[in-house]
């Protein structure tokens, strides 16, 4: 059975981030991810993670300038020097929070500019980023967006990105599956986990098209998670979706695979 950690950057937003681990606890998970958790001494976050005997199990390194367009700064070329300051500086906080894997973010690809200079610098980076984080037994993922969300972002099909972690060839990077995305521009969802198998070692979930709780639209979640425990997944699966409503209140579909 799945074992999905609360999103603390979608969810719980009834309440201050740093109040959101209590009350992902309340709710019965036992893990949690979010986005970025730079905004926080390393040493803040894991004593709110013990308080609530909950486990971090994925955040991105920084996503750079957001306000000017980027989402990711390892796939700009001539900016190798930043993507590995945040890899380093993404590295200490997953070793502080005990989080066993990072999402290294890419980039936007503006429009004209060259998309191979974008994948070689992307490649060179993780590869960086394996290296550094192999002795310390943490995974890398990296994650197609679709464009309806991230418009021109490096990575659109799951298969842009296994193409990547396949050229990356090192054995502690991985595709991060996020279902939401991967109806929007791959589908065949099924056959898509079945190739995939292996190749992808975290999960995000969320409704299609409305981004909400697995409880609706057009993926058949059930089917997802059983297909998950069928090829033997036993990573994580996190819950990277905007609630309808409160929180809490949308949790119904959660009572039954609570951990
Ligand atoms: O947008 C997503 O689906 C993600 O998982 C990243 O955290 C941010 O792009
Ligand atoms: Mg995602």
């Amino acid at each position: 059975m799945p074992k999905f950690a609360a999103n603390l950057t979608m969810m719980f937003n009834e309440v201050p981030f740093l109040d959101r681990f209590e009350a992902a606890a309340k709710a019965g998970f036992k893990y949690v991810e979010y986005l970025w958790p730079y905004d926080y001494p390393a040493e803040e976050l894991k004593a709110k993670l013990d308080q609530y005997g909950l486990k971090q199990v994925l955040f991105n390194t920084s996503a750079g300038d957001v306000a000017n367009g980027e989402w990711g700064l390892a796939a700009i070329p001539n900016r190798e020097a930043d993507a590995r300051r945040d890899i380093d500086q993404a590295l200490e906080y997953a070793l502080a929070l005990q989080c066993p894997t990072v999402h290294i973010m890419a980039a936007v690809v503006p429009e004209r500019e060259n998309r191979s200079a974008y994948e070689n610098t992307f490649v060179e980076n993780v590869r960086y980023a394996a290296e550094k984080f192999k002795p310390h037994g943490i995974n890398i993922c990296l994650e197609a967006l679709s464009p309806e969300v991230k418009p021109n972002y490096l990575l659109k099909s799951q298969f842009d990105t296994l193409a990547i972690v396949e050229k990356v060839d090192r054995d502690n990077v991985f595709v991060q599956l996020d279902y939401f995305h991967a109806q929007n521009v791959d589908g065949n969802l099924a056959r898509l986990t079945d190739k995939l198998k292996g190749k992808f070692s975290h999960v995000q979930i969320a409704s299609v098209p409305d981004r909400h709780e697995p409880d609706e639209g057009e993926i058949n979640y059930q089917y997802i998670f059983d297909k998950l425990d069928e090829i033997g997944y036993d990573d994580y699966v996190g819950c990277e979706y905007k609630p309808r409503g409160d929180t809490v209140a949308g949790l119904g579909w959660f009572e039954k695979y609570k951990n």
